[in-house]
């Protein structure tokens, strides 16, 4: 058993019984979703029509093709990195060093969702195990604050080592971004191009739900190095959660509305697509707004574009912004991707519930992340927080929240 390490954090996501209770519920949402999304009913609350069999989800045809997609990512993530950042300062004062590098048969992939849904879920929980036996051997100091409780359920779902490499390669890291994003675009190009296929060209619904999420995946590698700053790379361990998270629930969920719209073709004028892509412009506008003035604070609080800003010191050392985007609620950039959440539900229409399913989800995945980085942030800084806190009420919605 390895040693846990020192003070434990406090138990989250319902402890142990919360993360056994996730490991099921998860992929059976996300299995639900992908057969609710293709059936006439399309209902998020009902049963689904009927459960497929083995013979419909196994396919060595989709492992290959899951396992050929991960290998060339991870060629490209090897490929000699453009530039190297470095990450946030770790316990012992160091800082690791990241490759930043952005940069394909769509034709079957429609058909074959169910079954490399299924592949990329058993490979998640191997990877996890992985991850799990490597932190077994993994110094105290490599460890996260959470997933060590000493429960092997809940350290397997939260993952234990902080910054899981071999050699150069940040697991991490690397599927936060891109086995997981890339692959949700090419679905959603997939999606399109089958639409155009079925009904002679694509829908205005399916342009504006692949012009979105394209703009976000694609701002998402653009700003690459930003993603060093989120709570998963700066604070969460990696296992089970984060594994299936980017590998499989991304890809596969995050393209429930283009799949939707294969399956249920919407009607869409022209005066209401603009007013959604006014709807996704500003949730856009807020959230890179918001997620490059503090990246930037954090890298260079000198640097011109913020050093006007007020802010609140800290016993740390470090500075917390009071004026700008942060100065308006206290997560402003949850509330762009909110916003952009609803403009990606909006082209589907309202005569289902099912496309709305990621506003749902991502509502409540960020209030309890808002939750928890709170938590983390009174710790961290005490009374300067709770100064913070005073002068900036709302946690993600101006007057409401
Ligand atoms: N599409 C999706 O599924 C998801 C998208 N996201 C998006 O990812 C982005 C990153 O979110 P997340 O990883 O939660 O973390 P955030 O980018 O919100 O960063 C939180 C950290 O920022 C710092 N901070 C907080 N307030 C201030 C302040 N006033 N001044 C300066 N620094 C401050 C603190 O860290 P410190 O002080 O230590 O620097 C805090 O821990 C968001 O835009 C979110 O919408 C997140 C989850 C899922
Ligand atoms: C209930 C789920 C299985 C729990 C897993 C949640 C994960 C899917 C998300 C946790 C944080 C994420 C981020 C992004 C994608 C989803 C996950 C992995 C992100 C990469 C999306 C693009 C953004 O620009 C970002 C800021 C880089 C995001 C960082 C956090």
């Amino acid at each position: 058993m390895a040693p846990t390490q020192g003070p434990r954090a406090p138990l989250e996501f319902g402890g142990p019984l919360g993360a056994a209770a996730l490991l099921l519920l998860l992929p059976a949402t996300m299995f639900h979703l992908l057969l609710a999304a293709r059936s006439g009913p399309a209902r998020l609350l009902g049963p689904p029509a009927s459960l497929p069999g083995l013979e419909v989800l196994w396919s060595p045809r989709a492992l290959l093709l899951w396992l050929a997609w991960l290998g060339l990512q991870a060629a490209l993530y090897l490929l000699p990195a453009r530039k190297v950042a470095e990450g946030q300062e770790l316990k012992d004062k160091s800082r690791l060093r990241y490759p930043i590098n952005a940069g394909l048969p769509l034709g079957a992939l429609p058909e074959m969702l169910l079954p490399l849904a299924f592949v990329a879920t058993l490979t998640a929980f191997i990877f996890s195990l992985f991850l799990y036996m490597k932190a077994q051997v993994a110094p105290v100091s490599a460890l996260a604050p959470g997933g060590n409780s000493g429960n092997p359920i809940y350290d397997f779902f939260l993952g234990r080592e902080l910054n899981p490499r071999i050699c150069f390669f940040d697991f991490k890291y690397f599927c936060e971004l891109r086995p997981g994003l890339i692959g949700w675009v090419l679905i959603n190009l997939a999606l399109l191009m089958k639409e155009a296929e079925l009904r002679g060209s694509p829908s205005l619904a399916m342009w504006l739900v692949n012009g979105f999420q394209l703009l976000y995946v694609g701002d998402a590698l653009w700003h690459e190095e930003a993603v060093l700053t989120t709570m998963d790379i700066t604070h969460d361990g990696f296992g089970f959660m984060l594994a299936f998270g980017d590998m499989a629930w991304v890809p596969f969920t995050y393209s429930l509305q283009a799949q939707f719209l294969l399956h249920h073709p919407q009607p869409l004028g022209l005066p209401m697509a603009s007013v959604i892509c006014l709807i996704n412009a500003t949730g856009y506008y807020i959230f890179r707004g918001a997620n490059s003035q503090k990246n930037t604070f954090r890298k260079n609080p000198s640097d011109p574009r913020v050093a006007g800003l007020e802010t609140i010191s800290t016993a740390t050392g470090r500075k917390l912004l009071v004026s700008g985007w942060w100065g308006m609620v206290r997560h402003p950039n949850y509330l762009g991707d909110l916003i952009m959440a609803l403009a990606w539900s909006l082209p589907c229409g309202v005569s289902h519930l099912l496309p709305y399913f990621y506003l749902l989800y991502f509502t409540a995945l960020l209030v309890h992340r808002e939750a928890r980085d709170e938590r983390q942030c009174l710790q961290k800084y005490g009374l300067a927080w709770q100064e913070y806190c005073r002068r900036v009420p709302y946690r993600i919605m101006p007057y409401i929240y």
